[in-house]
């Protein structure tokens, strides 16, 4: 980022603030919830109390010496965190740490009867179940006879604005969907994505997706669609190896929707075979490499990670939290250029995002002034602005 000082890291230590309103309020909810989701047994209350605890005037502790990902911690940072507050460290270390926590408290990594048993999977199926999933399904018919751009424009909004479908979200903004603010997007770069993914295109797209549920289906239509209609030869979809950020999509979620999409009638049946299809024969790829879970920006990811990036025609960044770790979780001036932030990325990328939290590059002085005048800074934290941001060339 050679033009571009670095802006401070965002911590959750300033009371009123978006970051200190996740550690201090919905963090305490989640583990509610988390604790009313199943019938667990008195260690794992046990253990879900003292996560309380130490979250609301705890310090970070060490994780337990048998930890299997004890090494993979310390790369990422454990030592310089141990014995800190919460508040106190990078938000989002703080915030990924607190996942990790959390899954610890209710045995999801063993030994023991409860490994594996993601404590998201019932709100991650109701959402799957609920009435406005069968309805965004049946609204593929319609589109079926319309021409190819209009789909994929279609199928490419469908993506964003499922990224609005955040479960984690919604806890602490129940309001949020009734609300009648009109969606806006106040960044769009589709003409630089679509130019990435010609017709009769070879080359692999990477997305690095976000959410579970009905937003994993529009993203998996997305795919459906690009390696079905040949913009993409291949495509290579990367989710978490663990539940995370509460509806994150793990490979099991996938199955899940793909079994929903296969289930379904219509359009919905077909793209969802579709992609059966493309996994079978490898043109479709799941992956959940360690670093998707990490508690760092992309800035710092591994080198197999971003050989997998540097290879692909397009790499399109699902999300907020994605979007926190590609330009860094600092609180950026809005008008920082884009390019510069992900001039580390080792290849083309797209972002594709609803603002959820206060980070934001890329936008236009005109832009911003419109913003602020209307809502304040709220609309950098309210899930009601979208943006598309694309970078292809390696330099800024
Ligand atoms: O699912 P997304 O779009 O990554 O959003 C995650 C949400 O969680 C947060 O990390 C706050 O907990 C915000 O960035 C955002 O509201």
């Amino acid at each position: 980022m050679p033009d571009t000082p670095a802006a401070p890291v965002l911590l959750g230590n300033a009371p009123g603030s978006f970051p200190h309103s996740v550690l201090a309020e919905r963090h305490p909810a989640i583990v509610r919830q988390v604790r009313d989701s199943f019938p667990y047994g008195p260690e794992q209350h046990r253990a879900l109390d003292a996560l309380l605890k130490s979250c609301a005037d705890g310090v970070i502790e060490p994780l337990p010496a048998a930890a299997a990902d004890r090494d993979r911690w310390r790369e990422w940072g454990m030592a310089a965190r141990t014995g800190r507050s919460w508040f106190d460290v990078p938000w989002l270390w703080s915030e990924s740490h607190f996942y990790r926590r959390l899954l610890d408290a209710v045995g999801y990594f063993g030994p023991g009867a409860w490994q594996g048993i993601d404590p998201f999977r019932p709100v991650k199926l109701a959402e799957l179940d609920a009435a406005e999933t069968d309805e965004e399904l049946a609204a593929l018919d319609a589109l079926e006879d319309r021409p190819e751009d209009e789909r994929a424009r279609a199928l490419l909004h469908g993506s964003l604005w499922g990224n609005r479908a955040d479960l984690g979200f919604r806890l602490s903004d129940t309001g949020a969907e009734a609300r009648a603010a009109v969606p806006a997007l106040v960044h769009d770069d589709s003409d630089a994505l679509w130019a990435r993914l010609p017709p009769a295109g070879t080359g692999t797209l990477c997305l690095v997706a976000d959410n579970a549920g009905r937003e994993l289906i529009p993203d998996l239509l997305l795919i459906a669609h690009l390696l079905g209609e040949g913009r993409v030869g291949q495509a290579v979809l990367h989710v978490k190896p663990y539940p995370y950020y509460v509806s994150d999509a793990t490979t099991a979620d996938v199955v899940d929707a793909l079994r929903r999409l296969t289930a379904a009638p219509g359009a919905a049946a077909r793209y969802g075979r579709l992609l059966w299809t493309a996994l079978a024969d490898g043109r479709l790829d799941v992956r959940a490499h360690p670093f998707s879970c990490a508690p760092l920006p992309y800035a710092n990811m591994p080198d197999d990670l971003r050989a997998d990036f540097a290879a692909a025609v397009l790499t399109i960044v699902k999300g907020d939290l994605n979007y926190r770790r590609l330009v860094g979780d600092r609180m950026w001036p809005p008008t920082t250029p884009f390019r510069e932030v992900t001039a580390y990325w080792p290849g083309p990328v797209a972002a594709l995002r609803t603002l959820k939290s206060d980070v934001v590059t890329g936008l236009d002085a005109a832009t911003e002034t419109a913003l602020v005048r209307a809502e304040g800074q709220r609309w950098r934290t309210a899930g009601t602005h979208a943006l598309i941001q694309v970078r292809t060339s390696q330099r800024p």
